[in-house]
């Protein structure tokens, strides 16, 4: 996979992005052969257990990325630039997003519009594949004070729409429409020649991503009307760790054949 073969994929095949945060995951995203994995800042709610995206350093994205890569060595990676690893100096932002990938991502994705041109021109020149990200970008859950669907009003659709249209003028190759009402996802998708991959963001984008731990139904507690979950590994873990220890307090393991004996 490359980013000249996601554009090409545009209106011929949807692309089926997934979020991965260490070895299993990426091994298990990997062998479902998906388009792309994402390095998602939302290793910060699943993993690590914060309640946002907005403490998650480079640092840490950075361990999980080289994580997903030993796991999934021959996909195609995304690793989101984390709050404030971006935006404030140009040349930091550069630097930020130049080690993800000297640590593995085959491209960076920046949450906001075209106030990122200038850092996003500057990545590409330098050989930083850039993936764009409109609509709700979680990072600024202190502006939108709440995770809200975006593009309801006419004023907000008419912005979303230009910030697109503008980050594809100035290179990025994809960008990724979070909680959008499905009418402006499909003009914004009609309206470029790049894909757009939607998460909440309704049928008509070009792709869909979603969060792994959503799939397999890992963090029982968050179910946003727009993921779907496939399995319920949550109770299945549950249900394993609790056999085991039901099956220690009773003697029934260890059992001969988990036992190692000496020579005589
Ligand atoms: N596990 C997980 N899945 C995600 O999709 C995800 C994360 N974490 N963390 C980063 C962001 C934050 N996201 C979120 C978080 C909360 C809602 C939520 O509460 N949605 C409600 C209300 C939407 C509304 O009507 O305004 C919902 O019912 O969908 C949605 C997306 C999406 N991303
Ligand atoms: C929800 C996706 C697009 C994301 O940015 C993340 O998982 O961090
Ligand atoms: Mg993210």
């Amino acid at each position: 996979m490359n980013i000249q073969r996601l554009i090409n994929m545009k209106g011929k095949e949807k692309i089926v992005m997934v979020t991965a945060y260490d070895t299993p995951s990426a091994k298990i995203a990997e062998k479902a052969g998906v388009d792309i994995i994402l390095v998602g800042d939302s290793l910060g709610n699943n993993v690590l257990g914060y309640n946002s995206t907005i403490p998650v350093t480079m640092d840490e994205i950075i361990i999980h990325l080289k994580a997903v890569k030993r796991g999934a060595p021959n996909s195609f990676i995304v690793a989101d630039m984390p709050f404030l690893s971006y935006g404030c100096s140009l040349e930091e932002s550069i630097k930020n997003a130049g080690l993800l990938i000297k640590n593995g991502a085959n491209a960076v994705k920046i949450e906001g519009g075209k106030i990122h041109c200038n850092l996003i021109r500057k990545c590409i020149n330098i050989g930083i594949p850039v993936m764009g990200h409109l609509g709700f970008t979680p990072q600024s859950l202190n502006i939108f004070g709440g995770y809200k669907v975006q593009g309801k009003e006419q004023s907000s659709k008419e912005i979303i729409l230009e910030n697109a249209v503008q980050l594809e003028k100035c290179g990025v190759f994809s960008i990724v429409l979070e909680m959008l009402t499905e009418d402006v996802s499909k003009q914004i998708t009609e309206k470029l020649s790049i894909p757009t991959i939607g998460i909440g963001a309704g049928r008509f984008c070009d792709g869909q991503v979603l969060v792994f731990h959503d799939i397999v139904g890992l963090n029982p507690e968050f179910k946003p009307k727009f993921s779907k979950q496939y399995a319920n590994t949550f109770t299945i873990m549950l249900d394993a760790l609790n056999a085991y220890k039901e099956d220690v307090k009773t003697n029934k393991f260890p059992e001969e054949k988990h036992i190692f004996k000496g020579g005589k």
